[in-house]
């Protein structure tokens, strides 16, 4: 399946299962909705909007804003021209206040969508006195919208003020999602605190604050997501091993400080890794499913399906190991603008993975606690089909001996082989061993981020 026609949107059903389940794991409770405790009423926000506008000075500032209904556009063209970028408009917003525009809407309105995002206008002045002025959208996942905003960094005694951008999380006024909050905040602090020097490519937390009840994360802004880059600069294709070296070399790294900080991240993917405008340096994103190593849960909805390892589909215990399979898939993804594992269920993820990785072993077969869904008694894979003719819900009996694909011939070729220099046949070969090796099934033998830092291929 080409990673372009992908379209994250169509997994959300599974991805609400995921995060109910990861939401109960997290923070104990049901996922369901409920309002911030303490979070403002509608009177009192609609009160405090009228108050800032009605107290506000009389001048107006005219300000550059992304034009919301172009942005989507920006990510649906394969090029990187001019027309690629999003289109702006100048709106009119009172100085210092919130945006007169922003006002009237939520006047008539709750602040909040029936999901508990929070309703964001362009032009809106968010944060402690106004700080962050919101002026494009960035993106929109189970937690949280995203967006992006100019700080105003007051002056102090030895400099003066001056502006930045930064991206701010804003978290769905849910409880459990805003303790889910509350936890990747602990989290990339503490991965802060082991990467004093910023050079293990984690995203950095700038700050957080409340508004209108949604907790608000301000995170250092990056350009685009890897699965935008690839889109736009690889479709169908995939990028150059150099890029691949660079990137994989990056996300290792980032995995390497996780590992030392005892977290899983758990949604490895390329929507969770952002890159600089320079398309040059990574980040990895999105710790709100990350855990500690020691507290895990069984759950077979971990981790987006594309990217989720044998181990967890199999409902047994599971490690950091995880987050290696999920580089994996996502390196496989970068290099050829392919999704590795497209299954559409659990069940369709082990028949692709046996048949690109060989059986499951006897122990592996019968270990997890989903085994026996996925398993007869004398360890043949039980394939869930339709029938072609029927249509009808079938069990294929699948007895694999030996893989029926083949990684080498996918990435080498013997046509492209032929063509290449003994160099790119090296850096080709050695991409294909690292890949091997994060993609083992059995968890205990998969290369470690730090074996991985070794491999020939990035050292
Ligand atoms: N710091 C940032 N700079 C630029 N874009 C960002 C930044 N953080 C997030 N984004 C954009 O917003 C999207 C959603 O962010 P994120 O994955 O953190 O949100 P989420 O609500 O936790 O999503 P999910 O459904 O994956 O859990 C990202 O894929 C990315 O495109």
């Amino acid at each position: 399946m080409s990673a372009a026609d992908y379209n994250p949107d169509s997994d959300r059903l599974e991805d609400e299962a995921r995060a109910r389940a990861k939401l109960q794991t997290n923070t104990g409770a049901n996922g369901a909705s409920q309002p911030v405790e303490g979070g403002p009423s509608l009177a009192a926000g609609i009160g405090e909007a009228q108050e800032r506008v009605d107290g506000a000075e009389s001048e107006y500032e005219e300000i550059e804003v992304d034009d919301d209904d172009e942005v989507d556009d920006m990510f649906a063209l394969g090029s990187d021209d001019e027309s690629s970028k999003p289109k702006k408009k100048i709106i009119r917003v009172k100085k210092g206040a919130i945006a007169s525009q922003a006002v009237s809407a939520n006047l008539l309105d709750n602040f909040d969508d029936a999901d508990g995002y929070y309703r964001i206008n362009l032009g809106e002045r968010i944060g402690p006195e106004g700080r962050y002025l919101v002026f494009a959208n960035l993106g929109r996942g189970m937690f949280s919208n995203v967006v992006k905003a100019r700080e105003t960094i007051p002056s102090t005694s030895t400099e003066p003020a001056r502006e930045r951008e930064v991206a701010i999380k804003v978290v769905r006024s849910q409880e459990t999602m805003y303790k889910a909050g509350i936890k990747e905040m602990a989290i990339l602090q503490k991965l802060a605190s082991l990467d004093p020097e910023d050079k293990r490519h984690v995203i950095r937390l700038d700050s957080h604050f409340e508004h209108r009840g949604h907790l608000c994360m301000v995170f250092e802004l990056l350009s685009m997501n890897l699965r935008e880059v690839v889109k736009r600069f690889g479709k169908d294709v995939g990028l150059n091993y150099r890029a691949v070296r660079a990137y994989a070399h990056q996300m290792f790294l980032a995995l390497s400080l996780l590992r030392k900080a005892n977290v899983i991240h758990a949604d490895i993917k390329p929507d969770n890794i952002l890159v600089n405008e320079g398309k040059n340096v990574l980040k990895l994103c999105d710790l709100g499913s990350a855990s500690d190593a020691t507290e895990v849960e069984i759950t077979p909805y971990l981790v987006s399906r594309f990217y989720r390892a044998p181990e967890i589909v199999l409902g047994a215990p599971y490690d950091s190991a995880i987050d290696v399979w999920s580089i994996g898939c996502t390196l496989y993804e970068v290099a050829t603008g392919k999704i590795l594992f497209p299954g559409r269920t659990n069940n369709q993820m082990l028949l692709l993975m046996q048949e690109l990785r060989g059986r499951f072993t006897t122990k592996q077969a019968k270990k997890g606690r989903f085994a026996a869904q996925h398993f007869d008694d004398t360890n043949n894979f039980l394939s869930m089909e339709k029938d072609k003719n029927t249509g009808v819900d079938v069990i294929r009996k699948v007895n694999l001996q030996k893989p029926v694909e083949d990684l080498r011939a996918r990435l080498l070729p013997a046509n492209t082989a032929k063509k290449l220099s003994d160099e790119e046949l090296r850096l080709t070969n050695n991409f294909i061993d690292l890949l091997n090796r994060t993609l083992e099934l059995d968890p205990a033998k998969r290369i470690t981020p730090r074996e991985a830092l070794n491999h020939p291929f990035l050292s």
